[in-house]
C-alpha cells in the first residue's frame, strides 16, 4: 500500500518533494474524473486488504494449484460483488485489481458482449440473466487449430436439420478443433461457437451459435463434446491461470433458436434470411474487445514504467570521479532516454484509449439507428490502435525489465510475469500484422478515392489536404520550434500521407492490385503505423488543449505529449527524411529538444508514476514499492522461495552427495 502508515519510511520522499505539479489533480487527469479516482482507489484497497487475493506466491505454484487458486479468487470476487452490491463499474474494477487472468475475463469480456451484439432481443432476454447471475459460464469459441487470423476459413459446421428444427454442430477435421478459447478448457458450461452455417445444402459462411458444453449438474462434457485444456504457456504464473481450451463436436444437436439471429436468421423450413445490415457486424465482438485492449495497454505500460521509474530513482551505481555518493541511475541520460518515452507512451495510450472508447460508443449509437457509415472508421481505429499500442507496450515492458538491471529478471520484480501475461495481446484479438494490413488496405482505398474528389472523413480527414501535405516544408528553425503542436501535427500528417501515396503509386505499378498489395505488404505495415501514430499524437495534443485543472498538470502533460511526439520523430527519422517532410538539421533539432524535455521531466518522474495511483498489491513488484524500500523486500522475498525451505536441497542424497564423494576419492588418488 502507499506510504503514510505509522513507522513507514518513504525512501522516495526527496523525489516526491521535487514535483512541480499537483499529483492529486494529475490522478484525476489520468483516471478521467474525480469519481473514477475514488472508485478505483476503493476497489484497489478492497482487493489489496483481502488475503484471498494474495498473489505474491503465484509464480511458484504448479499449474493445477494455480488454476484452482484462480477458481477460488473468481468465486470469492463474485461473493464480494454480491455481498457488497457492487455496481458494474465497481465490479469491473475489482476484477481488474484481482489481476489474475481467468475464465471470468472471457465470460464478461466476450461471451456476454457477443450475445448482446448478435443476439435478438428474445435471445438476450433468455441468456443474459443466466450469464449475469453466473448460472452459466460462457466463452468465445472462434479460433481453430488450423485457422485463427482467417475467420472466413473456419471449418466447424452447423448444418440445419428441418426435421427436428435443430442445428448439428460438427468438427469434420482435426484442424477444425476449436483451439485457444479462454475459459473453454475447464470452466465454461457454454460457448458462443463460430461455425459455417449450412442449410438446404448451401454454405452461408460463418455465424455464431450458443452451445451448451458441460452438464449443469456435474460439469461433465455433454455427449458428443470433447473438451480439454491446450497446455502450459509462456512464463511462470502469467497466462497459465487461464484454461485456454480445445473443443470438438461429434454431431451435437442444438435447437434452431440457439443460432444468434440478430444479423441473419434461418426459418423453421430452413430458409436463410439475411437482415439488411453489413456482414461485418459479425465481427462486432472483436471490435469491442480491441477497443478495450487499447485501454489495457496503458494500464500494463504504466505498471511497468511505475516499477522502473521508482526503482531507477532509488538504485545507485558509480559516482563522481571525485568521490562522494553513487549516482541514482535515473540521472543517467541513457536511462532517461530509454525510460521517459515509455512513461510518455503510457499517458499517450491512456488518452487515445479514452478517445477510442468515445468513438466506439458513438459508432454503436449510429449502428443502432441503422447508420453504418462509420463502421470502417471503427474497424480501422480499433484494429490499428490495438496493434500499435500492444506492440509498443510489450516491447516497453521488456525494456523496463532491462532498465531494472539484474533484479528486473527476478519474478519478485513483477516484470517477467507482467511481460508473459501481456505479450499474447500482440496475437489475440487479431495478430498485429494482420490488423495493420487491414488498416493499410483501407488507407490505400482512401488514397485511390482522392482523385475522384471523395473527401475522407474522421481520422482520415487529413488526407483530403493532399495538395498541401504533399509539398509542405517543415518550418522549424530552432529546437524550441518543435514545441509547437501545429508543427508536430503537420510533419506527422505529411509523413503519413506521403508514405500512403508513395505506396499506392507503387501498388499501381504492379501487374494487378492483388499482386501489388502482396509484394508491398512490408511497406504497407509502415504506412499503417505512421497513420496510427498520427492519431495517437493528435489525440494527445487535443487532450492537452482541453481545460485541465490543477497546478502544473497541464504543463506536465504538454511535456509528455512533446516527449512522445519527438521520440517518434527520432525513432522514425528515416520515414520523415525519405518523404522529405523535414531536413536532417530539423531532425537533429528535434533530438536536441527531446534532451531538454527529459531534463524537465526528471524532477517530476516519480510523481508522474504516483499519479497512476497503483497499490503495491496491484503492482506486485518489490522494485516498484511506493516507499522505495527495495533491498529488505528483495532479501525477504528470496527466502520465500520453496527452494529455500530447507538448507540442504532435495536431491542432495541422490545426485550431489555421490558426485562430491567421488570427487573426494579421485582427489585422494
Ligand atoms: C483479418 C480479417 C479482418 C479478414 O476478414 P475477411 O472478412 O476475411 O476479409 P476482408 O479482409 O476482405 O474484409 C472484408 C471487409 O470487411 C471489413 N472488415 C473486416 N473486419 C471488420 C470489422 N471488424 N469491422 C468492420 N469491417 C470489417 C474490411 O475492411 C473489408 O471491407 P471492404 O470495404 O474492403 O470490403 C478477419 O478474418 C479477422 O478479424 N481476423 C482476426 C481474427 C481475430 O481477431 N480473432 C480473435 C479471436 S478471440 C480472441 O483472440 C480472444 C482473446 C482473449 C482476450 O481477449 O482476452
Ligand atoms: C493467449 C491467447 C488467448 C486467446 N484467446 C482466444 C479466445 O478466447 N477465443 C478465440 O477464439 N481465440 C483466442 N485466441 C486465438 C487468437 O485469436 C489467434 O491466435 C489470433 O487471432 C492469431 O491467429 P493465429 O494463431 O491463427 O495466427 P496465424 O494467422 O497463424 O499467424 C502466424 C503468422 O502468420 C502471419 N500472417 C497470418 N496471416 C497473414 C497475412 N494475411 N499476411 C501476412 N502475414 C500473415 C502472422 O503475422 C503471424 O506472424 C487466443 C490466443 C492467445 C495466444
Amino acid at each position: 500500500m502507499e506510504a503514510g502508515g505509522a513507522g513507514e519510511v518513504d525512501h522516495l520522499a526527496g523525489e516526491r518533494a521535487t514535483a512541480q505539479f499537483d499529483v492529486d489533480h494529475m490522478k484525476v487527469a489520468w483516471a478521467g474524473s474525480r469519481h473514477a479516482v475514488d472508485v478505483a482507489d476503493r476497489m484497489a484497497r478492497l482487493v489489496a486488504s483481502d488475503p484471498v487475493f494474495r498473489k505474491d506466491n503465484r509464480t511458484m505454484l504448479p499449474r493445477k494449484e494455480l488454476f484452482k487458486d484462480t477458481l477460488r479468487k473468481a468465486a470469492h470476487a463474485w461473493k464480494r460483488i454480491v455481498e457488497l452490491r457492487l455496481t458494474e463499474e465497481e465490479a469491473n474494477l475489482l476484477r481488474l485489481y484481482v489481476d489474475q487472468p481467468g475464465y471470468v475475463d472471457l465470460h464478461w469480456g466476450m461471451f456476454v458482449p457477443a450475445i448482446k451484439g448478435q443476439g435478438t432481443e428474445e435471445q438476450q432476454k433468455k441468456w443474459l440473466p443466466l450469464a449475469y447471475k453466473f448460472q452459466i459460464i460462457g466463452c468465445y469459441a472462434q479460433t481453430e487449430l488450423g485457422h485463427g487470423s482467417n475467420v472466413q476459413g473456419l471449418e466447424t459446421t452447423a448444418t440445419f436439420d428441418p426435421k427436428t428444427d435443430e442445428f448439428v454442430m460438427h468438427s469434420p477435421t482435426l484442424t477444425s478443433s476449436k483451439w485457444w478459447p479462454g475459459g473453454l478448457g475447464k470452466a465454461s458450461t457454454h460457448a458462443v461457437v463460430y461455425a459455417r452455417l449450412i442449410t438446404e445444402g448451401k454454405d452461408y459462411g460463418i455465424h455464431g451459435f450458443i452451445v451448451q458444453l458441460r452438464s449443469l449438474e456435474d460439469h461433465s462434457p455433454l455427449p458428443g463434446v470433447t473438451l480439454g485444456d491446450i497446455g502450459g504457456k509462456f512464463g511462470s504464473g502469467a497466462y497459465n491461470s487461464m484454461d485456454n481450451g480445445v473443443l470438438r463436436f461429434d454431431h451435437v444437436r442444438i435447437p434452431r433458436d440457439q443460432m444468434l439471429m440478430r444479423l441473419s436468421q434461418v426459418t423453421k423450413e430452413g430458409k436463410y434470411v439475411h437482415s439488411n445490415v453489413p456482414k461485418q457486424l459479425l465481427y462486432g465482438t472483436m471490435v469491442f474487445v480491441r477497443q478495450t485492449i487499447v485501454a489495457d495497454a496503458s494500464k500494463a505500460l504504466s505498471r511497468a514504467t511505475c516499477i522502473a521509474v521508482r526503482y531507477s530513482a532509488m538504485r545507485k551505481q558509480f559516482g563522481p570521479q571525485t568521490g562522494g555518493p553513487e549516482t541514482q541511475v535515473l540521472n543517467y541520460k541513457t536511462q532517461q532516454s530509454r525510460l521517459f518515452p515509455l512513461l510518455a507512451s503510457a499517458y499517450a495510450f491512456r488518452f487515445v484509449g479514452e478517445w477510442l472508447k468515445w468513438l466506439y460508443t458513438d459508432v454503436t449509437h449510429k449502428l443502432e439507428a441503422k447508420d453504418f457509415s462509420t463502421l470502417q472508421e471503427a474497424h480501422a481505429c480499433t484494429a490499428g490502435l490495438k496493434a500499435v499500442t500492444t506492440s509498443a507496450t510489450a516491447d516497453g515492458i521488456e525494456e523496463c525489465r532491462k532498465l531494472c538491471g539484474g533484479h528486473g529478471y527476478l519474478n519478485s520484480s513483477g516484470l517477467p510475469e507482467l511481460f508473459a501475461t501481456y505479450v499474447p495481446a500482440c496475437t489475440y484479438e487479431g495478430d498485429n500484422v494482420v490488423l495493420l494490413l487491414q488498416v493499410a488496405r483501407i488507407l490505400m482505398k482512401t488514397v485511390s478515392q482522392l482523385a475522384s474528389g471523395k473527401q475522407p472523413v474522421g481520422t482520415m480527414a487529413y488526407m483530403g489536404n493532399v495538395q498541401y501535405l504533399m509539398q509542405c516544408k517543415c518550418g522549424v528553425n530552432t529546437a524550441e520550434d518543435w514545441l509547437s503542436p501545429a508543427a508536430i501535427r503537420e510533419v506527422f500528417e505529411a509523413r503519413a500521407l506521403r508514405m500512403a501515396v508513395n505506396c499506392a503509386q507503387n501498388i499501381n505499378r504492379a501487374p494487378s492490385q492483388e499482386e501489388g498489395l502482396y509484394e508491398l505488404s512490408p511497406d504497407l505495415l509502415e504506412v499503417a503505423v505512421a497513420h496510427i501514430q498520427l492519431i495517437i499524437v493528435t489525440k494527445f495534443i487535443e487532450k492537452v488543449e482541453q481545460d485541465i485543472p490543477g497546478e502544473g498538470v497541464k504543463e506536465q502533460l504538454r511535456n509528455l505529449c512533446n516527449v512522445y511526439a519527438l521520440y517518434l520523430v527520432h525513432k522514425h527519422l528515416g520515414d520523415f527524411l525519405s518523404t522529405g517532410c523535414m531536413t536532417a538539421r530539423q531532425g537533429a533539432l528535434a533530438n536536441q529538444q527531446l534532451g531538454k524535455l527529459y531534463a524537465q521531466l526528471r524532477p517530476n518522474a516519480v510523481a508522474l508514476v504516483d499519479a497512476f495511483n497503483y497499490t503495491d498489491h496491484y503492482l506486485g513488484s518489490v522494485l516498484g514499492r511506493y516507499d522505495g524500500n527495495v533491498y529488505p523486500a528483495l532479501y525477504d522475498e528470496a527466502w520465500k522461495d520453496p527452494l529455500n525451505d530447507s538448507p540442504v536441497p532435495d536431491g542432495y542424497r541422490e545426485h550431489l552427495r555421490p558426485l562430491l564423494k567421488q570427487q573426494l576419492k579421485l582427489s585422494r588418488l
